[in-house]
């Protein structure tokens, strides 16, 4: 007995020591010291080897830093592993780093999963700051997503938008349950498939409903896109993917359903009557000439589909499920939107996008959601070259995270931070001041900002403007609970939103006749 004892106590020496030699490999492989006579930004403690790892790991990211920031201040250094990052939660530094810097945080450097067509770098969200980034901006502004494109393709939401309300009407006759995020989900996701390639996937193949799972599938990898962003290096040299099997499976899905499109697309383009779409048309052409500005391939096309159904879908879907909640949970602006639409808008037609400007209180409830739920709640970015901001020096490739989430409830910015209060929106003279502008940063900013701020503003927007002029809602239990979902990168409901709808008393509007 006394002998193995003897032998435990020995293996157990002997697993210490095995323990402490790899921990100090480790250690000399990942932490490099800072070089010497730089002032860095303050670094919050942090745990030996890993440094601050566990905050990146925790369940509300944006939350952890948010109370980190609180805590320590509103710019930090801090380091996982060896890979150094700074953490600003101040709109002012945002500012200071989007104006002055703005070239030089213009690339994400998230891993760029090369033969892959999501979170690919041959789309527009990961492509690093270069040519190609600059066609696709190019594109996507001129043909989808800026004010003339969108007046263009006004009617296409315009259809959706009453396939919606008639959708609606239907379950409300049915007495049906309604989850809001399917619902919305197929309002935007149909509605921005149309504009980008001039159709909508068809339900009843079930076309429509794999791509929806396809983007919601896509939503659930972002949170390990993160963190690959950040410890890309790390796990490099220990040769560990975090996702590089179920990214294979998304994206070999989306491939087989987009290239499907592409070739029934090409087939129309030889037809004389062809009216596609721009996008398409242009994405084509460049895909086949040789002289083209920027020359492309297929997969480019596909990676650029695959970053827009994601970038629309889930940012609209949720924005519209937390305005929802709370418009619901604050009856006095429930009412206070339904005279406005009444009385723009009428009993006797469905609200449409060009009403939106008559409709201040309506676009003051949709900017006000974004700021308090913003769906993207951290922004990343890279230093390409070191620079000084705030009087301290950042390393070149230190990782930038800008915590908008933090930065909209910043009680030195907001009064009444947590408040959903719409009204503070609605002073437009104070809403364009410099000041003003620079604390509301749920779309970005600088170049690498959101370019569908528009199509946002105009899809959730018409799209509560249905609810709220042709419903009343009901739910189980007095109030909507608004609890965040954990383990998520993307801001949504921990409790998805579920109602029963009732018409409100005007006749159900009839688009047939309206037409003709
Ligand atoms: C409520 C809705 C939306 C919100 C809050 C939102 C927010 C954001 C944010 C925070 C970013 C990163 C910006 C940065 O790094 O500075 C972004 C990027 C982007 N968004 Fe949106 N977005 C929304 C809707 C849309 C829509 C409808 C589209 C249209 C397709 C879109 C397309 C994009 C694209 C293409 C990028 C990447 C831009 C680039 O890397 O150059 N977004 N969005």
């Amino acid at each position: 007995m006394g002998a193995i004892m003897n032998v435990d106590y020995q293996n157990c020496f002997i697993l210490i020591f095995i323990c402490l030699l790899s921990l100090l490999c480790c250690y000399s492989l990942f932490f490099k010291k800072p070089k010497v006579g730089f002032r860095l930004p303050p670094c919050p403690p942090s745990l030996p080897i890993i440094g601050h790892l566990h905050l990146f790991l925790s369940l509300l990211i944006h939350k952890s830093l948010q109370k980190l920031s609180s805590k320590y201040g509103p710019m930090l250094y801090l380091r996982v592993f060896n890979v150094p990052i700074v953490l600003v939660s101040s709109s002012s530094i945002a500012y200071e780093i989007f104006r002055s810097q703005d070239v030089n945080v213009s690339s994400r450097n998230f891993p760029t999963n090369e033969g892959f067509l999501i979170f690919s770098s041959l789309g527009i969200f990961t492509a690093p700051y270069g040519d190609q980034w600059k066609f696709m901006k190019k594109l996507v502004v001129t043909k989808l997503l800026g004010p003339q494109a969108l007046e263009r393709s006004q009617g296409v939401r315009a259809k959706e938008l009453e396939g919606f309300y008639l959708n609606l009407l239907d379950k409300a006759m049915q007495k049906e349950s309604v989850d809001i995020v399917e619902e919305v989900m197929k309002l935007v996701n149909n509605s921005i498939c149309k504009i980008i390639m001039g159709k909508i996937f068809s339900e009843e193949d079930g076309e429509a409903e794999c791509i929806r799972g396809l983007v919601t599938k896509s939503d659930a990898l972002t949170k390990k896109l993160f963190l690959a962003a950040i410890l890309r290096k790390p796990l490099k040299k220990l040769g560990i993917s975090l996702f590089e099997k179920e990214l294979m499976d998304v994206s070999h899905k989306f491939d087989e359903v987009l290239e499907k499109i592409l070739v029934e697309y090409e087939e129309t383009v030889l037809e004389e009557d062809h009216q596609g779409s721009d996008m398409m048309d242009v994405l084509l052409e460049a895909c086949g000439d040789e002289n083209a500005e920027y020359k492309i391939t297929r997969n480019h096309i596909k990676s650029l589909f695959v970053d827009l159904f994601i970038a629309a879908t889930d940012s609209s879907t949720y924005t519209i499920q937390w305005i929802m909640g709370e418009i619901m949970n604050n009856s006095y602006i429930l009412e206070k939107l339904r005279e406005e639409i009444d009385s723009v808008v009428g009993k006797t037609r469905l609200i449409q996008e060009t009403d939106l400007p008559n409709l201040p209180y309506l676009q003051a409830t949709v900017k006000e959601g974004i700021r308090l739920h913003p769906p993207a709640p951290l922004l990343v970015r890279t230093f390409q070259e070191g620079c000084e901001i705030g009087g301290f020096y950042i390393p070149e490739k230190t990782k930038l995270i800008v915590n908008g989430y933090a930065i909209m409830r910043d009680p030195a910015n907001w009064e009444d931070p947590l408040v959903f209060k719409p009204e503070r929106f609605l002073d437009s003279s104070r809403s364009n001041q410099k000041e003003e502008l620079l604390k509301f940063i749920s779309f970005g900013s600088g170049r690498r900002g959101c370019p569908g701020v528009n199509l946002a503003y105009v899809s959730v927007g018409t799209a509560i403007g249905v609810m709220v002029q042709c419903f009343d809602w009901k739910i189980k239990g007095d109030k909507v609970n608004m609890d965040e979902a954990a383990g998520k990168i993307t801001l949504t409901m921990a409790h998805p939103l579920k109602c029963t709808l009732v018409p409100r008393n005007h006749v159900p509007f009839n688009f047939n006749c309206a037409d003709s």
